[in-house]
């Protein structure tokens, strides 16, 4: 055992993923290019990015499913894909898409993985915690997409996992089905497992995520916590102008850190630099004249609107010269899951060494 082991369950440094076709071809393509990260123990950290970012890239690489072209992975302190052995019992991975046999049932499903899985949960209380118990005896074929994404969360449960790879785990689930897991993630993370997430939906890293990085074509572009993350976008402060004032008659705007304002129908909507600063000039204000602001409404950036900023800025900053849309994101051998050797249908395609 590693003694940074009691800091950073992972910690990526400077970390490169290439993929390509034969030597010489010109076919290379760098998906990864050069991130540092680390994750605390009991930490839930998300990965976020537009399509095409390098996520999935990543996390592989991290699941120990492929070498890295460059840089250095440590997972528990030690090289997911070198030291899989070591590594692979004391990880649960919930891939993007799933590969079960269909004609078997869920229960089956569950009790065939357990009997690879060392250490493995009771069939019964894995499917309890996704809320699967009902359907135990439904064939996989008949599952709906979003009772498949809950029985792909029960595999990448069931050994208990120290560390959790959770690449898009609430694609397809209905409101509640989201809540139900954002619950048992919470609980996880709460009882000491290590979380990373992928997602699209930036309400569930804003709920659940204590540290996030955004990627953009392989790159991070902006890290931290959400609210460190947020805070480098506009609030936002809205309100009625009282009636007999005009935009004129509150305090000069300018000089409070806001960067663009716009009135209609006399409701009036600020963005500014310094949240705390323009609402207490203008409560101020409102107070001195004895009026009050209706609808008054006053709010940091949300993750979305810091997300779409900080993708909008990296792209406007020349990084999407290249042709990514060539290539078709590869597919993912939901096999890869598995306890044993790393997936031949990610593998073949990587050019990369080990660092
Ligand atoms: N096996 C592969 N061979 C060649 N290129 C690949 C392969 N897998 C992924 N890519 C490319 O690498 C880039 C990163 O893909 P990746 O799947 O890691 O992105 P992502 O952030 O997970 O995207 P998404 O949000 O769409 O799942 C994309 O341009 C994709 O087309």
């Amino acid at each position: 055992m590693n003694t940074n082991e009691q800091d950073d369950v992972i910690e990526v440094t400077d970390l490169r993923r290439v993929y390509g076709g034969d030597r010489g071809a010109g076919g290379d393509f760098e998906a990864v290019r050069g991130i540092t990260f680390s994750v605390g123990r009991g930490e839930l950290f998300a990965l976020l990015g537009t399509n095409g970012a390098g996520k999935t890239s990543t996390v592989e690489l991290l699941e120990g499913l492929a070498p890295p072209a460059g840089g250095r992975v440590r997972v528990l302190g030690h090289d997911p894909y070198e030291e899989r052995a070591a590594v692979r019992p004391r990880i649960g991975v919930m891939l993007q898409e799933g590969g079960f046999p269909s004609e078997l049932t869920v229960a089956e499903t569950v009790r065939m993985w357990a009997g690879c899985t060392s250490g493995a949960r009771p069939t019964a209380q894995a499917l309890g915690m996704v809320g699967l118990t009902r359907r135990s005896g439904v064939r996989v074929k008949q599952l709906s997409g979003g009772e498949k994404r809950r029985l792909d969360l029960a595999l990448a449960l069931l050994g208990r996992p120290e560390v959790l790879f959770l690449d898009e785990p609430t694609t397809g689930l209905d409101a509640e089905g989201r809540r139900d897991t954002w619950e048992l993630v919470r609980e996880l993370r709460d009882g000491g497992t290590t979380v990373v997430l992928t997602t699209h939906y930036l309400q569930e890293a804003e709920e659940l995520a204590d540290r996030l990085a955004i990627l953009h074509e392989g790159h991070i572009a902006a890290a931290g916590t959400p609210a460190e993350v947020t805070a480098s976008s506009p609030s936002r402060i809205s309100f009625e102008l009282p009636d007999g004032y005009f935009l004129g008659d509150l305090p000069p705007l300018a000089g409070l850190g806001v960067t663009d304002h716009e009135t209609a129908s006399r409701v009036v909507r600020l963005r500014t630099d310094e949240l705390q600063r323009t609402a207490t000039a203008l409560l101020v204000w409102a107070h001195q004249k004895q009026v009050e602001l209706r609808g008054l409404d006053v709010r940091s950036a949300s993750l979305e609107e810091a997300f779409l900023r900080i993708a909008r800025d990296a792209a406007g900053r020349g990084a999407g010269a290249r042709d990514a849309d060539a290539r078709g994101a590869g597919a993912r051998d939901a096999d890869a899951r598995g306890a044993d050797a790393p997936s031949a249908g990610v593998r073949e395609q990587e050019r990369g060494t080990v660092a």
